[in-house]
């Protein structure tokens, strides 16, 4: 059971160096499933950053949330296809066409390269986003109806599954048949941290509980003065939930 729950915890390497992320994964790595590059590492290091953390054979969701025409994010999709990693996303507001251009893209780039293809999964409603985020868009649907109208679309369109908030991962069950859609959760905070820009928040445990398959923890551990001890404490949390 232990060793379930660490496979199912992504670390968030929201950091400013390549040399600060690998110590977290030297660190973490032992305790936790996979490792997550977004938008801070790679603007500031770029791809060189997934290729040496991949160097040291750890799996990469590389959370870039492409959104552009499909053209450009079919072609950013086999890059991220090359760069070799687990599991990439795109915004499901981009719309289908530009959903399917990117899971068609990393396909055939994983074919060309003989390598296995990443996961492609689609953000619904950020987790930072409440009702007023949605009303300022023009948009008056909640967040959950909001995400689980993306979500279906991100599976009629093929895509490996979502992320979603853990309010919404019930709603997403009940709403996509397919028992191997993938639904990884950020805005989970353990029962001690602050819940800080996330909106849309629950405790690791009930995250798992309600049916992620992975969570997404980033500043809880980041910001611990032991990130390695942080990590037990979570898995401790859900162990006594
Ligand atoms: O809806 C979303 C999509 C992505 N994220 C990312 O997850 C982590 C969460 O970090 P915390 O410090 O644990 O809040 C971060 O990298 C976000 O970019 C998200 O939070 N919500």
């Amino acid at each position: 059971m232990k060793r379930e729950i660490r496979d199912r915890l992504i670390i968030a390497l929201d950091v400013e160096t390549i040399e600060r992320a690998l110590l977290l994964v030297e660190q973490l790595r032992s305790s936790v499933g996979m490792f997550k590059i977004g938008s801070q590492l790679f603007t500031a290091a770029g791809p060189e950053a997934v290729r040496e953390v991949s160097r040291m054979g750890v799996p990469i969701f590389l959370d870039l949330k492409f959104h552009d025409i499909p053209n450009t994010v079919a072609s950013a999709a086999a890059e991220a296809a090359k760069l070799g990693v687990s599991i990439f996303n795109v915004h499901a507001l981009g719309g289908s066409e530009m959903m399917r251009r990117a899971l068609e893209a990393a396909q055939m780039a994983a074919e060309r390269g003989g390598i296995a293809r990443p996961r492609v999964i689609a953000v619904t409603a950020l987790t930072s986003a409440d009702q007023k985020t949605l009303n300022e868009l023009g948009i008056a649907e909640s967040p959950t109806a909001f995400a689980v109208r993306l979500a279906k679309l991100a599976a009629e369109v093929g895509l490996d599954g979502v992320v979603a908030s853990p309010h919404e991962i019930r709603p997403v069950r009940d709403a996509v048949e397919r028992a191997s859609f993938l639904i990884v959760t950020p805005g989970v905070r353990p029962r001690w941290t602050a819940h800080h820009d996330q909106k849309r928040v629950m405790t690791p445990a009930e995250a798992l509980n309600a049916g992620a398959d992975y969570i997404v923890i980033g500043r809880a551990v980041l910001d611990a003065p032991d990130p390695a001890r942080a990590v037990e404490s979570i898995i401790e949390e859900i162990e006594d939930s």
